[in-house]
């Protein structure tokens, strides 16, 4: 049975310490039983605090690779980059981080090179962690004529076209589709504030019936949401 088991904390700093603890902990007993571990991590500014609590974390960081679940399509260096953020985080870590990003800045080279990119790894992910944005969107799955196309592919990565384009991040991306979240062994999620708490247990609610994406996605799916105020 689905269960969405949501994780409540009075301050950021709470939550991202108890959302680092569930992540290291799912990472260790992951390489004890299966010798590496592969995580796909949100971008965004609510997985900082996390990222700076993990990596303070004991865990064999040398058998992780980190990848982000998606990606805007900027120059690398860009500070809208997902992936830059994602290497400044891990950089005092052990840990492999990969881009999903290679040359081809088109959308749909772009959504070729990360799905070849990710045949290289070891499927399914183990962890597969996720922000949402005020809109309902989760990893780059935006409202917009892509959606349908990121829930309904059996590919791992899509192209997509947010619509309307977000006021902070107003470019196109490459995203994991829903397929691929879904194969995870384990899905977090990561959110602060009240309107984005009411919007997801919403979403959660109305599940594939949803308006906003992330219903669409985590319908169904066994979640533990971090979430503080
Ligand atoms: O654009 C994006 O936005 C979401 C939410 O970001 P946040 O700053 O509101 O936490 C993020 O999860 C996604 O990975 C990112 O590309």
């Amino acid at each position: 049975m689905t269960e969405y088991r949501w994780h409540k904390y009075a301050d950021r700093e709470e939550m991202a310490d108890a959302a680092a603890d569930k992540i290291a902990r799912t990472l260790r007993n992951t390489i004890t039983i299966k010798g590496t571990a592969l995580m796909f991590v949100p971008g965004g500014g609510t997985p900082v605090p996390v990222f700076a609590a993990l990596c303070g974390m004991s865990a064999d960081w040398n058998k992780v690779t980190v990848v982000p679940g998606d990606e805007r399509l900027v120059p690398p260096g860009d500070p809208l980059s997902n992936f830059g953020m994602i290497e400044q985080a891990f950089a005092d870590t052990d840990a492999a981080t990969l881009a999903l990003l290679g040359d081809d800045t088109s959308r749909s080279g772009a959504a070729a090179d990360a799905e070849s990119r990710l045949a290289m790894l070891k499927w399914p992910p183990d962890i597969v962690w996720l922000g949402m944005g005020a809109d309902g969107h989760t990893a780059s799955i935006f409202p917009g004529l892509d959606l349908e196309k990121a829930l309904n592919t059996d590919g791992r990565v899509v192209a997509a076209m947010p619509n309307p384009l977000p006021d902070d991040a107003p470019v196109p991306r490459v995203t994991l589709s829903r397929a691929a979240i879904r194969s995870a062994a384990n899905i977090i999620v990561t959110i602060t504030g009240g309107e984005k708490r009411d919007l997801l247990e919403r979403a959660l609610e109305e599940g594939d019936h949803s308006l906003f994406p992330i219903g669409r996605v985590l319908a169904g799916q066994d979640v533990d949401i971090f979430w503080s105020s």
